[in-house]
């Protein structure tokens, strides 16, 4: 079941074309990460889908509607870029005050335990660190008991133990069969979190897969090597990076260049193969979608 869809949408901030022609399915219980430079149309992918924008053109549909339609809205939680919480507030009196919004919230202990938050119940929100209320606003989202959750970079300036708190809130929410939708510019979290990976570059989808198939589609491996000659003209040589007598290499077929180095008898030293981290592949896909020439 089809829980958030877009198709063929387009989106133009007067002439900046932020989105172009995306069109994007999230199924029940999914739990899917967007990826992509800053700037990359994201947030207004999450701001159509959430119904805080329109589209300049194309269709967008939330839990089988217009997302801007309040019956539509009902089982939606959000957590935008940025969130203000009344200050003077208490963290238990914000829960209650979204929770009376909702015909079956949470109970309190629950959502604040599940989000690690127990121990600020007491506290008011202008009195917080930026990660604590960071996570008090994620937890928000969560309140009513959402059939579909967006997450607009959710741990952006939380320490290691806070994310980890987050994530495991999030990793519970989607075990018992709800749907997330996440931004995150930590590469680490789309991986520890999501299944499938949707990139974005330019307001345009640029693959959209599982995290594997995201790093084998560019492959990419960094060889690395001492030489203090210039590199001879190889094939399936993507780039060079000259780090002083330390060259980088990038590369989709590493085992090939290193043949090729050796049959080039080029004197090298300090030989180094690693493969792509999600990163890297991640800059192949956006900066550069031209394979490496064979
Ligand atoms: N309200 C606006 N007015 C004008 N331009 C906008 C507006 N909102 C977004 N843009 C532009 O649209 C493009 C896409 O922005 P968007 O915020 O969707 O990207 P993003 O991928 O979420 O980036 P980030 O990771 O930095 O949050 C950018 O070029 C941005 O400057």
């Amino acid at each position: 079941m089809i829980l958030a869809r877009t198709e063929d949408v387009t989106r133009r901030y007067g002439d900046k074309l932020a989105l172009d022609g995306v069109s994007f399915e999230v199924e029940a219980g999914e739990l899917v990460g967007l990826l992509g430079p800053n700037g990359a149309g994201k947030s207004t992918l999450v701001n159509l889908l959430t119904g805080i924008r329109r589209p300049t053109s194309g269709r967008v549909e939330l839990l089988g509607g217009d997302p801007r339609r309040p019956e539509n809205r009902r089982h939606l939680g959000v957590t935008p870029q940025e969130t203000g919480l009344p200050a003077s507030l208490r963290v238990g009196e914000v829960v209650d005050f979204v929770s009376a919004h909702y015909d079956d919230p949470l109970p309190k202990g629950e959502l604040l335990d599940r989000f690690g938050l127990t121990d600020l119940v007491r506290r008011q929100t202008g009195g917080l660190s930026g990660g604590e209320k960071r996570r008090v606003a994620v937890a928000l989202a969560f309140v009513g008991r959402p059939r579909i959750v967006f997450l607009d970079e959710p741990t952006t300036g939380l320490d290691v133990q806070a994310r980890r708190f987050l994530w495991d809130g999030i990793r519970s929410f989607s075990a018992e069969g709800g749907t997330v939708v996440l931004t995150s510019h930590y590469l680490e979290e789309i991986e520890a979190l999501a299944r499938r990976v949707v990139v974005i570059g330019g307001g345009r989808v640029l693959a959209d897969d599982t995290v594997d198939a995201v790093r084998g589609l560019v492959a990419v491996h960094r060889v690395s090597l001492t030489l203090s000659d210039a590199l001879p003209e190889l094939a399936g040589v993507a780039s060079v990076e000259r780090d002083g007598d330390r060259l980088h290499v990038l590369t989709p077929d590493a085992d090939r260049l290193v043949r090729d180095l050796v049959a080039h008898e080029v004197p090298f030293r300090g030989l180094e193969v690693r493969p792509t981290s999600l990163e890297e592949a991640f800059l192949t896909i956006t900066e550069d979608r031209t394979p490496a020439a064979a």
